[in-house]
């Protein structure tokens, strides 16, 4: 049997997601293919997962998904507890402006886009990445889920509300058509070139150079207009996985390229509502139909999500055996589970 599972990432990982970041592509900051600022995620995910105090202060969790047995890695998932503290964190709120004239009879309505710091202080999940071979296999739900199943179980380390940030939609040759609209225009840079020295640098350049009034979305060539809100082609699956966990789009946009920010409360979010604390009532050799559901076990450094077989009863849970000593688990234990 192999059994896929997330645990947190460790000071040996540099090279595995030094492999996965090499397949991302462009515009994927959160996983950056440099080995340096990498190896600074590293750190900075190891000095959170070692921390005692809970309150959110600026922590970054990454959650690796390797193969029990073989250690292969193929894939991974991150949680920022708190956004906003280092650098303002910038948005572009979208909203909407009626104005009517009696003497032409006419009301024109007008998109309007406001830079704002409303997520200052939020969580944000991002850097759900899986190699291309292991896709469409279902594990893009337990990356994803393991993270708000991590959020329930250490909710005192997360903020009330989480977001997450879609890429937004790019050319076939690259071009981003709303920063080629906007952002180029106040900065001189390529959107390539913007995007990186964000991720390496932080935003404070956004905070002196973007325009400072609201724009009028109507003065944007068309192009740019149609970007705003639109998530990239390839965030088509996570952003139906967001949805179904209960997040939605409420007019907020990435400022470099309008990508949907996509906005849930931590406390409402699917996972968190619906997962129980249950103990293993018994563990069998083999389980005739495959319940499909996600378990959890273990705090910080020991923590370790999985898709179970597990039978839900009334005394509790039933493994398999396998799956009970790949993830290290007695009868007597309790674990953390979700229906699928
Ligand atoms: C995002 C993942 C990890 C998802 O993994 P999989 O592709 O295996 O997912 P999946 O299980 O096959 O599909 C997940 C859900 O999306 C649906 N789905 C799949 N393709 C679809 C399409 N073209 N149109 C509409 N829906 C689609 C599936 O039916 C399924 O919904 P049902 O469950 O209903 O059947 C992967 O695609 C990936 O690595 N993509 C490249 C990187 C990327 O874009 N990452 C997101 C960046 S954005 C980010 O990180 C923030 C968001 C976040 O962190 O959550």
């Amino acid at each position: 049997m192999t059994l896929w599972h997330l645990r947190p990432a460790q000071v040996g990982d540099l090279d595995c997601l030094h492999a996965l970041a090499e397949q991302t592509g462009a515009g994927f900051t959160n996983l950056p293919s440099d080995k340096s600022a990498l190896q600074a995620r590293l750190d900075w995910n190891m000095r959170s997962f070692g921390r005692e105090e809970e309150t959110p202060e600026n922590e970054l969790y990454i959650l690796v998904l390797e193969e029990a047995g073989s250690g292969t890695v193929g894939g991974c998932g991150m949680i920022f507890s708190r956004i906003g503290v280092r650098w303002p964190f910038y948005s572009y709120k979208v909203s909407r402006l009626s104005q009517r004239s009696e003497e032409l009879g006419r009301t024109v309505p007008l998109d309007v886009l406001h830079l704002v710091n409303d997520f200052n202080g939020v969580s944000e999940v991002g850097g759900l990445f899986l190699s291309p071979d292991l896709r469409s296999l279902g594990l893009g739900g337990l990356l994803a889920r393991s993270r708000y199943l991590f959020m329930g179980m250490n909710r005192r380390r997360f903020a009330e509300k989480v977001i997450a940030e879609l890429r937004g939609h790019i050319e076939p040759d690259g071009r981003s058509p709303f920063w080629d609209g906007l952002g180029r225009k106040f900065f001189g840079m390529s959107f390539q070139d913007a995007d990186e020295f964000n991720s390496q640098h932080g935003n404070q350049f956004i905070a002196d150079l973007m325009p400072k009034y609201p724009v009028y979305t109507a003065l944007l060539p068309q192009e740019a207009q149609a970007a705003i809100g639109r998530p990239h082609d390839n965030g088509v699956p996570a952003m139906r996985m967001l949805e179904k966990e209960g997040f939605s789009f409420t007019g907020y946009v990435d400022i470099f390229d309008a990508g949907p920010t996509m906005v849930a409360d931590t406390e409402r979010l699917r996972t968190v509502q619906q997962m129980q604390v249950l103990p293993v009532a018994e563990i069998v050799e083999t389980i005739p139909e495959d319940r499909r559901g996600f378990a959890a076990a273990g705090t910080l450094g020991d923590f370790r999500a999985w898709r179970t077989g597990a039978l839900v009863g009334e005394q509790g849970l039933t493994l398999t055996a396998e799956e009970a000593s790949l993830m290290k688990i007695n009868a007597g234990d309790t674990i953390t589970y979700v229906a699928s």
